[in-house]
């Protein structure tokens, strides 16, 4: 596989704000974390990378494909956004099925693909019936459907108890196992610092800091510490 995303001097404005300016990076195939403040441009990244917006300056290519010009590489990627947006009239069922066809899967994979976060006894009722738990593992089993190349999941941990962040983190680590790869955008990135291969820290519509997660994981874990607390504090 090339790599998962490439981005050269990548642009992105909306009207006067200016959501990337000039975002060059390389994700490869394996994990990636990519972290950042508040409106920082990361789930702008990820729409333009996926070919939802158009780059207002600058390439980027998916699975070495334009996205805006060749959409169907789509096909092989599995995406959450967060919130998931559903048609609350519809079922479980009903949406994953629409996303099995929208991806060349197969029926049976909504099945699985349930199984696999636990709402299988869900699937025939309306969405708008969903708790926000619910909500969550719907949208991560769309990601899942038909079992893609490659996930994007921007914040899969929010909405989720303790225990659900252990079984989606390890979810996600036995896939990674099989050979999947992942884009991950999250504001709880501890769960995963031992899954993370590469690492992107967006901030202001640039690239703050990327690399190799394992030789960034300290300078990560500094930016998100509280101002006036220390590691020796942290220790005690
Ligand atoms: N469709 C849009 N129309 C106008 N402005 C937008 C649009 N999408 C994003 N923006 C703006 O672009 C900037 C970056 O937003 P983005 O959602 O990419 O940040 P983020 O890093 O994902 O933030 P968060 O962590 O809060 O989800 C923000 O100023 C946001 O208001």
């Amino acid at each position: 596989m090339s790599a998962v995303i490439e981005a050269r001097d990548l642009h992105k404005y909306f009207g006067p704000i200016r959501a990337l300016q000039g975002v060059t990076v390389e994700i490869p195939e394996g994990l990636t974390l990519i972290l950042g403040p508040n409106g920082g441009g990361k789930s702008t990244f990820m729409k333009v990378a996926l070919g939802l917006y158009k780059p207002t300056k600058g390439t980027v290519r998916l699975l070495g494909k334009d996205p805006w010009r060749h959409p169907e590489v789509r096909k092989s990627i599995g995406v959450a956004f967060d919130p998931g947006r559903f048609p609350k009239l519809t079922t479980g069922r009903e949406w994953l099925e629409f996303i099995a066809r929208t991806r060349g899967a197969n029926p049976d994979d909504v099945e699985k693909a349930a199984r696999l976060f636990g709402i299988e006894d869900a699937l025939d009722r309306r969405i708008d019936g969903y708790s926000s738990g619910m909500v969550k593992r719907l949208s991560l089993a769309q990601a899942f459907v038909g079992e893609p190349e490659v996930v994007f999941l921007d914040e899969p941990l929010a909405n989720l108890d303790f225990e659900s962040v252990a079984e989606i983190v390890g979810i996600i680590g036995k896939w990674k196992g099989r050979g999947r790869s992942f884009v991950l955008i999250s504001h709880i990135w501890e769960p995963f610092e031992r899954l993370a291969d590469y690492g992107v820290v967006i901030s202001g519509g640039k690239v703050y800091l990327k690399g190799e997660f394992g030789e960034m994981a300290g300078e990560i874990a500094a930016m998100f510490r509280p101002p006036g607390t220390d590691t020796a504090q942290n220790s005690k």
